[in-house]
């Protein structure tokens, strides 16, 4: 590859998971999230594993990763606080507003994060968006609700599909299923996440206002790491 050559998507992720590392505090327990990006992060910390307690993971996928590469994870209960939640993201407007949920871990996603003083999210130039929206919105149901969430989307204008998994109904980490949802375009996502996240049977929508972004570090073809503040 030339100095010109733009970066591949897997290369830019790695370039983002790396440079996560600046926000990881030395002897804490550090939140991990779950997807591809995260993955890069994952690879990237167990070179300082020594220099941090643990980190409480968001999924199960994270969760074996993170012990693989001998990273004590805890359970959320085992922690108060935490300083810094590191995890990738679908979409990301301008404000650090978020659409996650593409890897189905959105519920732990939220909670983790929750758990967090700063949410650092890594991308690549792909996933910045002036409105949410674009990217189908993932969120977790109770199955017995299936069929009344989804006509409650398409009073909204949404389409709603079942995730299947095999031909079956993905199964999440916590027992439930997840609708995908398009047509939508969220531009008072506070608004939205708060609505959604009442009407009965939905276990978590995969927009992330209350718990967004802090920073995000997204990763450009030409190899540079850009660094957005909110
Ligand atoms: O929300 C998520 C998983 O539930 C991921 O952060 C999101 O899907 C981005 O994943 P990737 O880094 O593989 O593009």
């Amino acid at each position: 590859m030339t100095n010109s050559s733009p970066l591949t998507q897997d290369e830019l992720k790695a370039l983002v998971g790396q440079a996560a590392l600046q926000y990881v505090v030395p002897g804490g327990i550090v939140g991990v999230g779950t997807g591809s990006t995260v993955n890069k992060f994952i690879d990237a910390l167990a070179g300082m594993k020594n220099e941090i307690s643990g980190a409480v993971s968001s999924s199960v996928a994270s969760t074996e990763r993170l012990k693989a590469l001998g990273i004590a994870v805890f359970d959320a209960n085992e922690v108060e606080s935490l300083a810094v939640y590191i995890d990738g993201a679908d979409e990301i407007d301008r404000q650090g507003y978020m659409v996650k949920g593409g890897g189905a871990a959105l519920t732990r996603e939220k909670i983790v994060a929750a758990l967090a003083s700063r949410f650092v999210c890594i991308v690549d130039e792909s996933k910045l968006v002036p409105t949410l929206g674009r990217f189908p919105l993932p969120v977790e149901v109770i199955p017995m609700a299936v069929q009344h969430i989804t006509r409650r989307f398409a009073a909204l204008g949404g389409v709603a599909r079942l995730r299947l998994k095999d031909g079956q109904p993905l199964v999440t980490d916590n027992g439930q299923q997840i609708l995908d949802v398009t047509g939508l375009s969220i531009k008072d996502p506070s608004a939205f996440e708060s609505d959604v996240n009442q009407w009965p049977g939905v276990v978590t929508v995969g927009v992330f206002a209350h718990q967004k972004a802090s920073v995000c570090l997204v990763g450009t073809a030409q190899g540079m790491v850009k660094t957005f503040t909110y």
